[in-house]
């Protein structure tokens, strides 16, 4: 029984990710093209997001100020679920929603990029995440799934939406995974040339 379970696992990945391919493969290359323009021209990526996504949000910051497969430069990118003092100051003088747009405020500058993950896609603190964003003059590139959520209706037009076609929240944080896997090989690729 456990045995099935497991497979079962693996097969709704699977075809998760297939239905994903379709549907995530163009809006990943203009995410890939937004995050290189912005670092061409001396912009930065802040990434957030809470559990599950807020290691996605340190697994991607890791590999763009590290590296992914390939030797090339740092980049610049800062998860903002990372620093205990900040998070528990902006949580215990303000609120739990603001740990992550107060960041973007103090960091945060126009030309810059805003990873926003949330798998329902209605977290408070990301939403405000995203308002902070907007005010700063940033772009938004939000990781989603459940049709959008909340997120969905604040993104602006030249914003950029991945939303992962499933509802099960460990289905999307798969989808993340991968999708962040490609953002990283996609500005390799346009940095070092394809290898
Ligand atoms: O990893 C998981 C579930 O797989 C959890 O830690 C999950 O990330 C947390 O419940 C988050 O608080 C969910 O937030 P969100 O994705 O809806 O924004
Ligand atoms: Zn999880």
């Amino acid at each position: 029984m456990l045995i099935e379970r497991i497979k079962q696992h693996f097969r709704d990945s699977a075809s998760t990710k297939l239905a994903a391919l379709e549907e995530l493969a163009t809006p990943i290359a203009a995410a890939v093209d937004t995050v290189f323009a912005a670092l061409a021209n001396g912009g930065k990526v802040l990434i957030c997001g809470n559990g599950g996504s807020a290691a996605d949000a340190q697994h991607f910051a890791a590999e763009l100020v590290g590296r992914f497969e390939q030797e090339r430069p740092a980049l610049p990118a800062i998860a903002l679920t990372t620093d205990s003092s900040i998070l528990t100051a902006i949580g215990n003088d303000y609120s739990f929603a603001k740990i992550f747009a107060r960041q973007v405020s103090g960091l945060g500058r126009p030309g810059d990029i805003l990873i926003a993950i949330s798998t329902s896609g209605n977290s408070e603190n990301i939403l405000t995440a995203i308002e902070s964003a907007h005010e700063q003059d940033m772009l938004v590139i939000a990781l989603t799934g459940k049709g959008g959520g909340r997120i969905k209706e604040v993104l602006f037009d030249t914003d950029l939406h991945l939303c992962a076609p499933s509802e099960r929240t460990a289905r999307i944080q798969e989808v993340h995974s991968l999708a962040i896997h490609c953002l990283c090989d996609g500005i390799d690729a346009m940095l070092l040339g394809d290898k």
